[in-house]
């Protein structure tokens, strides 16, 4: 089997939350490209995935903005500079060549050969929730769901989506809204109130189960019952303390996410308390030409606001700018001002 050669960048961002993707434009205002790999299947770190619908008060210049509109705006500004963003995998090691670059890897199998990493990785890469019972894994994938499979026929099929919250119930739409719809739905949720944030969405399943498009079943998953490599159903324990097999041909796992900090841990760099350790000129941490920015930072007053983290991604920037043309001085531009800046940004000079 033929593996694909590396890609070879001036820089890699790990983690396309709002500080990595600020990390890309300031990157991009010191003409330096990047490619960028987040584990979740779209950009936006914490805001897009734990707080898209609610409101920041603090981010200068932007009385009120959502996280998703925080997100949206950040990709508008990132345009210019044109990043790649490799999404749905996770960065799984990372290790310096005799040359001095980082040889990165992803588990989609994704080869990096990097002049400069930017470790901007949060609280660590979102991983969903599983479902823990005795044999599941072999059924992951086929019947077994814990991320959304947006290219499948569900037609023809009875598939229960697992869970009761936000995540559970726009799975449940999205299923009802696939070109290929299941036959029948059912949420499977351990109380029988649902839950979520977005009273719209909340409100279209609530009224597709009382028009009997889906139902709701209360209950808590113990066992699995198979018939040679086929799941045909889950027992489940209901509040009466009663098993009972929920007969099924997929089951969506929809328990939500949990940040995991993963193999960052493993890669031998200066670590407190789980976060990596930076000076404050720069922002790079303890090896040459890698920096930590945003949330997987620390240093003396460390704040976990993104504002800080902003400012941190900035003089990353700088610092490695200067790292890459050593023989070049790194001056202070202003983007109002610049023409430099803006033919980097691709604004006509006013
Ligand atoms: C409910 C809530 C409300 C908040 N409100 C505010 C607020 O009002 N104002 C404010 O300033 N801050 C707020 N914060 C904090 C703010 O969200 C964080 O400071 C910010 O998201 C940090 O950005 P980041 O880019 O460093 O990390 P994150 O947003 O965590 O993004 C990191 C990204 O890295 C990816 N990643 C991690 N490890 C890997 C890996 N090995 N491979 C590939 N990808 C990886 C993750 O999947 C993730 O997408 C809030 C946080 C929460 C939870």
């Amino acid at each position: 089997m033929s593996v694909a050669a590396p890609i070879e960048t001036d820089a890699l961002v790990i983690g396309a939350g709002p500080v990595g993707l600020w990390q890309v434009f300031q990157l991009g205002l010191q003409d330096v490209r990047a490619h960028v790999v987040d584990a979740l299947p779209h950009a936006g770190g914490q805001p897009a995935e734990l707080y898209p619908d609610k409101p920041i008060y603090d981010i200068p210049g932007l009385p009120v903005c959502s996280g998703r509109e925080l997100v949206d705006r950040l990709l508008l500004q990132v345009k210019p500079f044109a990043p790649t963003l490799h999404l749905g995998q996770s960065v799984s090691a990372l290790a310096r060549e005799e040359d001095g670059r980082w040889a990165v890897q992803t588990t989609a199998g994704q080869r990096f050969l990097a002049r400069l990493v930017f470790i901007a990785a949060g609280v660590g890469a979102f991983q969903p929730k599983r479902l823990k019972l005795d044999g599941i894994e072999a059924f992951e994938g086929e019947q077994v769901h814990h991320r959304f499979a947006t290219d499948r026929d569900w037609s023809g099929q009875h598939v229960v989506v697992h869970g009761g919250d936000e995540l559970a119930i726009d799975w449940a739409l999205r299923l009802l809204d696939s070109p290929a719809p299941p036959d029948r739905l059912s949420l499977l949720h351990r109380r029988e109130v649902l839950q979520s944030d977005d009273g719209a969405a909340l409100a279209r399943v609530q009224d597709t189960i009382a028009r009997g498009r889906a139902r709701l079943v209360v209950g808590q998953p113990v066992g699995l019952v198979s018939a040679g490599n086929r799941l045909q159903a889950l027992q489940v324990l209901d509040p009466q303390g009663e098993t009972q097999a929920l007969a099924l041909d997929q089951l969506v796992v929809a328990l939500g996410l949990s940040p995991r900090l993963g193999p960052i841990a493993d890669w031998g760099l200066a670590m407190d308390r789980k976060q990596l350790v930076v000076n404050t000129d720069g922002f790079e941490a303890s090896e040459a030409g890698l920096y930590a920015v945003g949330d997987i930072n620390t240093y003396p007053g460390k704040k976990k606001l993104i504002l800080c983290g902003f400012h941190e991604a900035t003089l990353a920037a700088f610092a490695a700018a200067a790292r890459l043309r050593p023989d070049q001085r790194v001056p202070l531009q202003y983007t109002t001002t610049s023409p430099r800046l803006h033919q980097l940004l691709g604004v006509a000079p006013r």
